[in-house]
């Protein structure tokens, strides 16, 4: 967005591609990504506004279809010159006259560079540092077998022939406990609360097209419960019926674990259902019933921590998760500093990012600004009150936005900032948008060589 405005930017990233989370075992060591791994948001849900995915892919596209289309994004576009791979960013600091200091090191060379800019957009993710559980389980230092992080996974061999529990119930828990209950002896699923299993399809077509249809924005929360609620108690019946323990809150007050496949394995007996570890013990596992199992593996698919290693505690905080932005977007007390994609919505994060970015593309030429600190700071109460009245009290839900709410949200944002300004018009969304507006095919071929060139000009850094 910035590169489609002619605002100067340069753009950091410590590997040796783009992609992220969903370039598979990529060389800047954050992806959680498995070799197995499917996104669980619609093509149609994920595509950004300006840059459709081709109708050859499928409805759900895996890891490596993900990354190409990011490369093509990119090459279409054409700013990979203006993105500096293999450079991590090791600090961010606030001058007194209110730029910013951005300190980057060569991951290769070692070479060290600080830059100063007006802003700083921060787009490091939010799905990279493992959350373990703190305190650990008592005994989990005599426990014999493996411990690892679901963000350790890759492929299932390491589980092949083990007894093994998989901690959790989220995303990565299903797809970790599904695949590895094809080839392990025992899979036993270990969770605390019981979830709505939504199925990646229903009638036929993606569940996101009906979440995030018009009727998302229409109908009142409970009405659109009702509607899913029923819709999957017709198509699959009651969680219980699977042996899981019935959920303690409606469908879509938690972040909603999509899964085809582990209903099935309930039924079929692969996987069986545990309540929370209390404690390890050299090759036990004990579980809040009671009971214990002998076993050679623990899995913990207990999601991740909200942090920027990069950045002063003094400028931000996300402890437990929360962190207090006004829009998800920028904190009260430093505009200037801006953060991209740090949303959980049901759906993909991919779009929000793109009008996040538009939005902040007005800040920065001045086509909007933003209120005064005392507005901003109810806006953040109100969305977090708001947080705590829907969802399920869990570190997992401190950045949940509603997919197409948000986008408006953001809209009527950049049309009030303009006002503001002093521009009586706005630009509808859209309106500035690069990019074709028919369809355009990832070629499957999508250039994955990293660019390293530089564009020396100042301006935003991601
Ligand atoms: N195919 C895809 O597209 C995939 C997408 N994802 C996405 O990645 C993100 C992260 O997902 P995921 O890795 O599953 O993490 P989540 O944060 O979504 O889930 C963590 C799970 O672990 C439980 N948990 C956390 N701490 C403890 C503890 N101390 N004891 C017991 N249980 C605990 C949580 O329970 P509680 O709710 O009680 O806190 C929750 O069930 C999500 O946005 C998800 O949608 C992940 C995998 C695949």
């Amino acid at each position: 967005m910035l590169h489609a405005r002619g605002i100067p930017f340069d753009c950091y990233e410590a590997g040796s591609e783009v992609g992220g989370n969903w370039r598979y075992m990529n060389d800047n060591g954050m992806s959680s990504a498995y070799r197995s791994l499917h996104i669980n948001s619609s093509r149609q849900s994920m595509q950004y506004a300006t840059f459709p995915m081709g109708d050859h892919l499928p409805p759900y596209v895996n890891h490596e279809q993900a990354a190409r289309y990011f490369d093509a994004y990119v090459d279409h576009f054409g700013f990979r010159d203006s993105i500096r791979f293999r450079t991590e960013v090791t600090h961010v600091g606030k001058t007194p006259t209110g730029e910013w200091d951005v300190t980057t090191r060569h991951r290769d060379t070692g070479e060290e560079h600080t830059r100063r800019y007006d802003a700083v957009l921060v787009a490091n993710g939010h799905h990279w540092d493992p959350r373990m559980p703190d305190p650990p389980f008592p005994g989990a230092d005599t426990f014999k077998g493996i411990q690892l992080h679901s963000h350790d996974y890759r492929t299932p061999d390491v589980l092949v022939g083990k007894r093994v529990v998989v901690l959790g119930i989220g995303n990565s828990a299903a797809d970790i406990a599904v695949e590895g209950s094809q080839v392990a002896k025992r899979m036993f699923l270990s969770l605390r609360r019981g979830v709505h299993i939504v199925p990646k399809f229903i009638f036929g077509i993606p569940v996101d097209h009906l979440t995030l249809s018009w009727a998302s924005v229409v109908l009142p929360l409970r009405a659109q419960q009702w509607v899913l609620g029923t819709a999957l108690r017709f198509a699959r019946g009651r969680p219980s019926r699977y042996g899981l323990p019935k959920p303690d809150h409606r469908i879509l007050a938690a972040h909603p674990t999509a899964s085809d496949t582990l209903l099935s394995k309930l039924g079929h007996g692969d996987i069986t259902v545990k309540p929370n570890i209390t404690r390890l013990d050299h090759d036990k596992v004990h579980f809040a019933d009671g009971s214990s199992e002998e076993v050679d593996a623990v899995v913990y698919a207990t999601g991740y921590k909200i942090s920027f290693p990069f950045l002063d505690s003094s400028l931000i905080n996300a402890e437990e998760n929360w962190i207090s932005l006004y829009h998800r977007v920028v904190p009260p007390r430093h505009p200037g500093l801006y953060f991209i994609g740090l949303v959980q919505p049901i759906g993909a994060i991919m779009p929000m990012a793109e009008a996040q970015s538009e939005w902040v593309a007005d800040l920065l030429e001045g086509k909007a600004k933003l209120p005064g600190y005392a507005e901003m700071a109810k806006e953040i109460d109100a969305y977090q009150s708001s947080l705590s009245r829907r969802y399920v009290k869990s570190s997992r839900h401190t950045i949940q936005v509603d997919f197409r709410q948000y986008l408006r949200e953001l809209r009527k944002e950049r049309r009030v900032g303009a006002r503001r300004q002093g521009i009586s018009v706005a630009l509808p969304a859209g309106a500035r948008r690069p990019g074709p507006a028919e369809p355009v095919d990832v070629p499957s071929t999508a250039g994955s060589a990293a660019g390293s060139g530089r564009s020396g000009s100042a301006g935003a850094a991601g």
